[in-house]
């Protein structure tokens, strides 16, 4: 849905952004490097220490790269195919060290084992959800769905949960059972978006062989 409806906005208002690092030298590639490093330290120095406020701050600063990387590649018109790879590699990365870091958390100070196992879950189905989208693709079908939630929606859901929920170090009460409650949707939430794709995958590729097969008119 946010794909959908808040990319374009997000288009325009990086693109002077974009055009500017470019003027600079700068490349798509070291765009997408740079903000998975980023999001990498944010999410792996702040998060397993609690620290959820400054945490989902450096995040933030580095995640929108995701879109600058891309804007960059289009305005210059040397979009590639190893930046899809590179993009699409990374995004799994930057995805494993933020649900890694809630998880570090509930394994250790936040000594909550249910809550550890909710966020290696969103980690996992997070990674599988996008998979199913790679893979089918890679089998020719085109895996036409989004589902319920995807990336974009994961991360705003779980940021915008955790930097609140940091502003419980700073007093504001009972504010911290948000990062919990976002941890539970993203993970119901990636659970159905799975079943949907897997579901369309299903069909699309029955939908295939039934078009390959001898006998219907279809060359083999
Ligand atoms: C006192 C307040 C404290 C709180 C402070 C924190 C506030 C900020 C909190 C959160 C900000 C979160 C921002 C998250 C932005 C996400 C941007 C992003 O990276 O989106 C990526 C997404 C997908 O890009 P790609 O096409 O490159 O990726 C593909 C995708 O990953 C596919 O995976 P799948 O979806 O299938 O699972 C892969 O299949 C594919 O391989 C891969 O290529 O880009 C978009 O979707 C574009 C839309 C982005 C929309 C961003 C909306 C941000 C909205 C609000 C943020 C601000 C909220 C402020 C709230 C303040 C609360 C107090
Ligand atoms: N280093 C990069 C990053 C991205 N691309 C191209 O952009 C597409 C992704 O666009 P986003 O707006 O989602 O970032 C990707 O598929 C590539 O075509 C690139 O070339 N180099
Ligand atoms: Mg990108
Ligand atoms: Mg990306």
């Amino acid at each position: 849905m946010l794909n959908k409806y808040a990319r374009a906005f997000f288009t325009r208002v990086l693109t002077p952004f974009a055009a500017f690092l470019l003027r600079r030298g700068v490349s798509p590639d070291a765009v997408t490097l740079i903000g998975t490093a980023g999001v990498m330290a944010g999410a792996l120095v702040f998060f397993p220490r609690g620290e959820f406020f400054w945490g989902t701050i450096v995040i933030t600063l580095f995640v929108f790269s995701d879109l600058v990387d891309g804007n960059m590649a289009r305005q210059a018109g040397i979009s590639s195919r190893w930046g899809a790879f590179l993009d699409s590699t990374l995004d799994r990365v930057a995805d494993g060290a933020i649900f890694g870091g809630f998880a570090l958390w509930y394994a250790g100070k936040g000594d909550d084992n249910v809550l550890c196992a909710v966020a290696i879950f969103c980690l996992a189905s997070g990674q599988v959800v996008s998979y199913t989208k790679a893979r089918g693709e890679s089998i020719g079908l085109p895996v036409a769905v989004n589902g319920l939630i995807e990336r974009a929606e994961r991360l705003v859901i779980s940021l915008v949960a955790a930097g609140l929920a940091g502003l419980h170090k700073f007093g504001v009460p009972g504010i911290e059972v948000l990062l919990p409650i976002a941890l539970w949707i993203v993970a119901v939430g990636s659970a159905v978006t799975l079943g949907q794709r897997v579901v369309t995958v299903r069909r699309e590729s029955a939908e295939a062989d039934a078009a390959a097969a001898p006998g219907n008119g279809a060359a083999t």
